[in-house]
């Protein structure tokens, strides 16, 4: 039996780290996991992509070896959320997303549809994972612009609470809540980080970061990095330098 605290831990830092492959078309997309090489193992391919390209920049990072987090940030009824579900479990990805704010009744159908389609297929199911308070939140914005009130912290592990209630697999949030998050859910409940700034890169659009180190310090199954990589002079430097970062604060 695997450690239920260790389950979605893998054992090589490659592997927990996801690159954002934020490109408006699959030709530069393909061209820096080209320069990437195999330095990177994991992508992240979110709407800007996906929307221009479907489903066939997918099969070509699976024919390229690769992981791939399907972030597509679900939130809608539950009938619609667990198709949504459905159609992203049938690429054979790792990971996909929903938004804790769809309420447990969507979280729940979009596992069991996960679950279902993986089954009927005979692939591993993706691990389905909430989103909570966008990284580039703040308290201000949260509490002036959307109404919600008290801390980003109380709502994140609030929101992570309802996804651990409704069977989901982890969530994605701000390393800033990663102490809370795991004092709530337990160290078993996969989190997956962006809003990473190493040191020495620009925070960008990002509010709530923290470096490399301090993610995989703070115990984050998963780390997901955009620009410092992507818009680095030579992005495969820049992925070595984050990963070593990460192997040396273990
Ligand atoms: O779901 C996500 O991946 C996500 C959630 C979140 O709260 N914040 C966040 O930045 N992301 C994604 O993580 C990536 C971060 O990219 P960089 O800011 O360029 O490192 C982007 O693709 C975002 O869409």
């Amino acid at each position: 039996m695997p450690d239920s605290r260790t389950a979605h831990l893998p054992a090589q830092m490659a592997d927990r780290l996801y690159v954002a492959l934020d490109f408006d078309n699959g030709e530069d997309a393909l061209r820096m996991v080209d320069r990437l090489g195999e330095t990177v193992r994991c992508y992240k391919v979110g709407m800007e992509l996906y929307f221009k390209t479907g489903p066939q920049i997918l099969h070509q990072l699976q024919e390229a070896g690769k992981q791939i987090f399907l972030d597509l940030k679900i939130h809608d009824i539950p009938n619609t959320a667990a198709g949504a579900a459905r159609s992203c479990t049938s690429f054979g990805v790792s990971i996909i997303n929903v938004h804790a704010a769809g309420g447990i009744e969507m979280m729940k159908q979009a596992k069991q549809a996960a679950i279902e389609t993986a089954a009927a297929l005979s692939i591993d199911r993706p691990l389905v994972i909430a989103v909570t308070q966008l990284t580039s939140t703040d308290r201000q914005m949260m509490n002036e612009q959307i109404g919600i009130q008290g801390s980003v912290e109380d709502t994140v592990v609030r929101y992570a609470k309802l996804a651990q209630e409704a069977g989901l697999d982890g969530v994605v949030a701000s390393g800033q809540e990663l102490a809370a998050i795991r004092q709530a859910c337990g160290d078993g409940f996969v989190t997956v980080i962006p809003g990473i700034r190493p040191a020495w890169a620009a925070s960008n659009d990002q509010k709530r970061i923290l470096t490399p180190a301090d993610a995989i310090k703070a115990g984050a199954h998963r780390l997901v990095v955009g620009r410092p990589i992507t818009h680095a002079d030579d992005p495969q430097d820049a992925a070595k330098r984050i990963l070593e970062e990460m192997e040396v604060s273990l």
